[in-house]
């Protein structure tokens, strides 16, 4: 395993006595999207928020075994929680801006991390923006509430707030299912562009999506993972029954 790899080793998620994510091992190869599939309540958004300690708030959540990033065991108690949560952004599937501009959306997190000069800012928010395809859309009204984006918008500008904090890995679950067809086929054009600087991983309950995007699946089932291997493969030649079951909607 190189030095920079991403990688769990046998973790496993408990909420009080209940297992729902069962020793899993996977690696997150660098800049591919990873995407994360299964029925409902078989773990994936349980394993994706153990990657960046986000279990951590539910008091009942415990974790065993491992996740590795660039060289470090984030699951080490000493850990620096806000150092990991800079360099593995996350995305939710319901738009949280905060209740402040577009432009303090973007400009918050990189100031927390140390970006104080006014222009660095300036420019760093314009970066952000223009990556997430938002620059053209909002750049007159920058100091406007972000409250008054579409729903679309409001998750791009997310990802721009994500992205301030110059992270290398993102994880995202569901980012797009709130959204409208317009705007889903934004996040995922967002998602292509992305995945040339960063890793990502997503969970998603929409099929195609997975297949469009994503270059390695992972199915899911009961807190086991079932299948892990690359998208094409996974959606046409899938080696486990259940795989293929679920893949091609008999059950889920
Ligand atoms: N905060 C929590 N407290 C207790 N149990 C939880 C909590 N969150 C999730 N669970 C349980 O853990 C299991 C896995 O849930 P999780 O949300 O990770 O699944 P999921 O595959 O992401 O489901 P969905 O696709 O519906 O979001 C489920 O049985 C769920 O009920």
């Amino acid at each position: 395993m190189s030095h920079n790899a991403f990688y769990t080793k046998n973790l496993s998620v408990y909420y009080g006595e209940k297992q729902a994510v069962r020793k899993v091992s996977m690696e997150f190869p660098n800049r591919e999207v990873v995407a994360l599939i299964g029925p409902s309540g078989c773990g994936k958004s349980t394993f994706l928020r153990s990657l960046n300690r986000m279990n951590d708030l539910i008091p009942a959540a415990r974790i065993e075994g491992e996740v590795w990033i660039g060289g470090d065991n984030i699951c080490d108690p000493n850990t620096d929680v806000v150092r990991l949560r800079q360099r593995i952004g996350m995305v939710w599937q319901r738009a949280n801006p905060f209740h402040k501009s577009i432009y303090e959306n973007v400009a918050f997190g990189a100031r927390y991390h140390g970006t104080r000069n006014r222009k660095e800012l300036a420019a760093l928010v314009e970066q952000c923006l223009r990556k997430t395809a938002l620059w053209d859309e909002v750049k007159d009204r920058l100091h406007q509430s972000a409250l008054a984006l579409s729903g679309g918008q409001q998750q791009r500008l997310c990802i721009a707030r994500s992205l301030a904090v110059r992270p290398s890995i993102l994880l995202m679950d569901e980012p797009a299912s709130a959204l409208d067809p317009v705007s889903t086929a934004k996040i995922e054009e967002l998602i292509a562009e992305l995945k040339k600087d960063y890793s990502i991983v997503i969970v998603t309950h929409n099929m195609q999506q997975a297949a469009r995007i994503s270059d390695k699946t992972a199915f899911f089932f009961l807190g086991d993972l079932i299948e892990y291997d690359d998208t094409q493969k996974m959606f046409t030649n899938p080696t486990r029954k259940s795989t293929d079951d679920y893949i091609s909607g008999r059950f889920g």
